[in-house]
């Protein structure tokens, strides 16, 4: 049945899988930086002090200071594909992109920043995805990173007359995929090493142990994830939480302190891995990498690692494709 002559356009049905990860400044410039870190840091489910304290030290303290150090940290590890966060996120998304057929299209989005997830879910929809999978490529849940990234996409859909039916990825902390990729990837940066490692940390991101006590399982996730990948690799892995932010109690240990306390011990070499980003970016590249091996090297160590993330590897895309179509069931044809 032809549609009458004044009636919107009708595309063929698709379904859409977003990508999506935290997002990063457009440049690795103070200003730039600023305006990434005013809409990151004043999102409530990342900062949860009430707005009224939290914006006049924002705006102050803040604002005023570390963009132009943090636009130092991102000049240190830019490409010349941009922030290794965005290009390692776009090359995810190409390299699933025909895994699931004519009718699946594959994008990605920032939280915050660009591409917006507003823009690429309007995008989808206006391409016919009448299903979408968002999926934030955290494999441990946390409310400032995968409730927040679904909580942008739901405020999107609420302008929506015609919503798309959605899904979102669960946490993959434990999924024998991921567990198995992360294997292979630490097998193989530890097989491309000069040296045998003492010791091998995992480094998570931090996070305040407050959020822990209110009930949010990234603490729990983080663990199970780095007890899981220390049997399957049959070694000891000292699990460490980095990037502490602010004045209030973080998870601990910090990453810092035990690699500074590393050397006494006798422990003179150490790798490093970072399970719990799915792309290398400026925490991993800068505060590991470059600050991590300065941290180290102070205190006597001797030899310093910091293997890759699984970014668009072999094994880090063929656990996205398993843990996509999983996802997809009942909405796409099984392989
Ligand atoms: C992987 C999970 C992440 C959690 C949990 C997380 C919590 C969290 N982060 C901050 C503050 C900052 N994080 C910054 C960078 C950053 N954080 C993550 C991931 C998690 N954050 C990533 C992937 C990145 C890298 C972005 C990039 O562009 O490469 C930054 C910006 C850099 C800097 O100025 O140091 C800040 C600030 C808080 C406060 C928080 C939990 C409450
Ligand atoms: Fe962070
Ligand atoms: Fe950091």
């Amino acid at each position: 049945m032809t549609p009458p002559p004044n009636h919107p356009a009708i595309p063929p049905r698709k379904v859409g899988v977003l990508l999506i990860n935290l997002g990063t400044p457009d440049a690795a410039e103070p200003r730039a930086v600023r305006r990434y870190l005013a809409e990151f840091l004043s999102d409530r489910r990342v900062v949860e002090i009430p707005q009224l304290i939290w914006q006049p030290i924002l705006r102050g303290a803040i604002l005023t200071t570390r963009p132009k150090k943090s636009a130092h940290a991102y000049a240190q590890v830019w490409t010349e594909h941009g922030s290794p966060l965005a290009a390692i996120t776009r090359a995810q998304a190409e390299g699933i992109r025909h895994a699931f057929g004519p009718g699946v299209l594959v994008d990605h989005a920032m939280r915050y920043g660009n591409p917006s997830i507003g823009d690429r879910l309007r995008a989808m929809k206006d391409a016919g995805c009448e299903r979408i999978l968002l999926a934030p490529l955290y494999p441990q849940y946390c409310a400032a990173t995968t409730a927040t990234a679904n909580d942008k996409a739901f405020l999107t859909l609420a302008a929506m007359r015609w919503q798309p039916a959605i899904r979102t990825l669960p946490p993959y902390h434990d999924d024998p995929a991921y567990i198995d990729a992360l294997k292979q990837s630490v097998e193989q940066g530890l097989a491309a090493l000069d040296f045998e490692p003492d010791a091998v940390l995992a480094s998570f991101h931090g996070m305040p142990q407050r959020t822990l006590e209110l009930g949010d399982p990234y603490h729990c996730h983080c663990r199970k994830t780095a007890r899981l990948l220390s049997e399957a690799l049959g070694r000891e892995l000292l699990v460490t939480f980095q990037s502490r932010f602010g004045r209030a109690k973080w998870l601990e240990p910090a990453t810092d302190t035990v690699l500074e306390g590393l050397p006494a011990r006798g422990i003179k070499s150490v790798a490093l891995v970072a399970p719990g980003f799915s792309a290398d970016c400026v925490e991993t590249l800068e505060e590991l990498a470059i600050r991590g091996r300065e941290t180290f090297e102070h205190s006597d160590g001797e030899r310093f690692a910091v293997l890759p993330c699984l970014n668009a590897s072999e094994p880090g895309l063929q656990m996205l494709r398993s843990i996509v179509q999983r996802e997809l069931a009942g909405w796409i044809d099984a392989p």
